[in-house]
């Protein structure tokens, strides 16, 4: 998968949500820097395999931002208004960029925002039903988070992916989703060292990082049941090498999944061995 946000002028990725599964994704940009990060990441998406759509509300006037619009325009990359936004975003949209509000959030959500928020908010809901519904992925800062006391109250919106810019604001200490990486990576040391800044390294020539702890594995999910076709006594070759040979005969046509050992072995007694069995058998990891 895709870590799928880029801080202004770098592009970063890392495999979460690839496009093959999660093509279809809606930015929501606020009217400040944060949402300019989020016109940045339309474009990065777009030229990384995705299908982006933009909802830009508030819009500002400053040419920085006009050009990032132009750019977005230029690629026909569709804007949506809210009132275009389809009733259900889970039906129509893999992956949800929020990118509204980052560190100058303050006080209480005004609209058209106050209501997006709580959409991203019901989604997030919705997972408890068991339904399909969009990932969210946050810059910098979950919309609507105290920049450092994070969700006060508990209602805000909780991301599955958090992408903190040249080093997380404190509010990142309540993120609980799977997936948080680090952006930004190129901070002058004369900054670092100013407000102490202790970063992670970057792998590579990587400009994002995984922090936080690892995604959680679900081992059982990783489990194969290996059945093969019922195997009857009377089905037995008389002589157990012809039965032997049977068995690598289903072997070479590739019958059997993932073959890694084989037994041969007979019952009866001693001095009456009519019977031969050949058993294949697959042991994972081995
Ligand atoms: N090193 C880094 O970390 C870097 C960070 N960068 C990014 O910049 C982000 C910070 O950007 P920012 O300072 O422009 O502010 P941001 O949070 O986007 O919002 C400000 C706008 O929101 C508005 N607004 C505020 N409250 C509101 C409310 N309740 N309801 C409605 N509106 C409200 C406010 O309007 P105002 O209240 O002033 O009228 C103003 O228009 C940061 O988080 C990161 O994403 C990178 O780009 C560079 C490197």
């Amino acid at each position: 998968m895709y870590c799928i946000t880029a801080p202004r002028n770098n592009l970063t990725t890392s495999c979460v949500y690839k496009p093959s599964e999660y093509s279809r994704v809606l930015t929501f940009c606020g009217p400040g820097n944060n949402g300019g990060d989020g016109l940045v990441a339309a474009r990065h998406l777009h030229h990384f395999g995705y299908k982006p759509l933009v909802c830009y509300p508030k819009r500002t006037q400053k040419p920085l931002y006009a050009g990032l619009v132009t750019q977005l325009e230029a690629l026909s990359i569709p804007f949506l208004s809210v009132e275009d936004l389809p009733s259900d975003l889970s039906n129509d949209f893999d992956v949800l960029v929020d990118a509204m509000f980052g560190f100058s959030f303050h006080g209480s959500p005004r609209p058209p925002f106050d209501d997006l928020i709580h959409r991203f908010v019901s989604i997030h809901n919705h997972n408890q039903t068991g339904q399909k519904r969009s990932v969210i992925v946050s810059i910098d800062i979950p919309s609507g988070w105290h920049v450092e006391e994070g969700d006060v109250d508990g209602t805000g919106i909780k991301p599955d992916m958090l992408v903190s810019l040249t080093a997380p604001k404190l509010c990142a200490k309540k993120f609980i989703g799977p997936h948080h990486f680090l952006g930004g990576r190129f901070v002058p040391p004369v900054i670092a060292e100013k407000y102490n800044l202790v970063l992670p390294p970057y792998p590579g020539t990587s400009m994002c990082v995984r922090i936080g702890k690892p995604p959680q594995i679900d081992i059982s999910a990783m489990r194969e049941n290996y059945i093969s076709p019922e195997f009857l006594e009377e089905e037995a070759e008389a002589d157990p090498i012809n039965q032997f040979q049977n068995g690598c005969d289903a072997l070479a046509v590739g019958w059997l999944k993932e073959p890694n050992a084989m037994a041969l072995s007979t019952v009866g007694k001693e001095e009456n061995r009519k019977i031969s069995f050949s058993i294949f058998f697959t042991i994972m990891g081995s």
